[in-house]
């Protein structure tokens, strides 16, 4: 998949039970618009949503399985539990959370990654960090590739956007760490995915800024006159 989408954009077709397009059937069509749009993968939240989305299109999908657990603050494919739904939906690539976070029942991102290596070694593996240490261990527990899919979302880093000072967070990535970056969060322009590009990234990852209607609708409500 990482061969597939260097130098793309990947779409993230998300919408949790909240929000207004929650739906497996709507997420399929959203990764349909991404496709004829010109997206060369789709990111997608669970077993559920991914097979609907693989009916629509063929192109691959980085597969995450969201869910809350009392006894940490990761939430992005925490467990075995997510991991073996993910096998399961046929996505290419599994993204997870590689922050260093305790995980639900102590289970360390070290046992996560050869549990997944040792139930499918052709499924490759995305760590979702928001710490340059964070990228650095990522690279030494062998995942494929980092994405800054949780820069601005824990504690160490809230309040912070992958575009402040010019990416500087995201740059700071590319020259640290060897194996490729994939700029992922508040991406909200075109013109950021080019800079994001220029710096050396590998693709791209869009998700709100085109599927989440209910934040571009309220980027253009903050704009009406007063
Ligand atoms: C923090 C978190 O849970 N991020 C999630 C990761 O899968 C998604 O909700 C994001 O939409 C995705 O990362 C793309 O980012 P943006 O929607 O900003 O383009």
């Amino acid at each position: 998949m990482l061969e597939t989408i260097k130098g793309r954009l990947v779409v993230s077709c998300q919408a949790l039970d909240h929000e207004p397009l929650h739906s497996s059937f709507i997420m399929g069509k959203m990764a349909l618009a991404a496709k004829e749009g010109g997206a060369s993968g789709i990111r997608a939240n669970s077993k559920e949503d991914i097979i609907a989305i693989k009916k629509e299109v063929t192109l691959p999908v980085i597969g995450i399985v969201k869910r809350d657990y009392d006894d940490s603050e990761v939430f992005i494919t925490a467990t075995k539990q997510e991991i073996d739904e993910l096998l399961e939906s046929g996505c290419e690539m599994i993204a997870l959370d590689a922050t260093m976070r305790r995980r639900p029942g102590g289970l360390t991102l070290e046992e996560l990654v050869s549990y997944t290596r040792s139930k499918n070694p052709n499924v490759q593996l995305m760590a979702d960090i928001s710490t340059l240490d964070d990228a650095i261990q990522a690279e030494k527990l062998g995942f494929d590739c980092v994405g800054t899919t949780l820069y601005g979302y824990t504690k160490e880093t809230d309040g912070h956007k992958l575009y402040d000072n010019d990416f500087a967070f995201l740059k700071n990535v590319v020259e640290q760490v060897s194996i490729p970056v994939i700029a992922e969060g508040n991406i909200m322009t075109p013109e950021m995915l080019k800079r994001a590009f220029e710096l050396g990234v590998s693709s791209v990852v869009v998700g709100g800024a085109i599927t989440r209607p209910q934040q571009i609708t309220a980027r253009f409500a903050a704009q009406l006159p007063k």
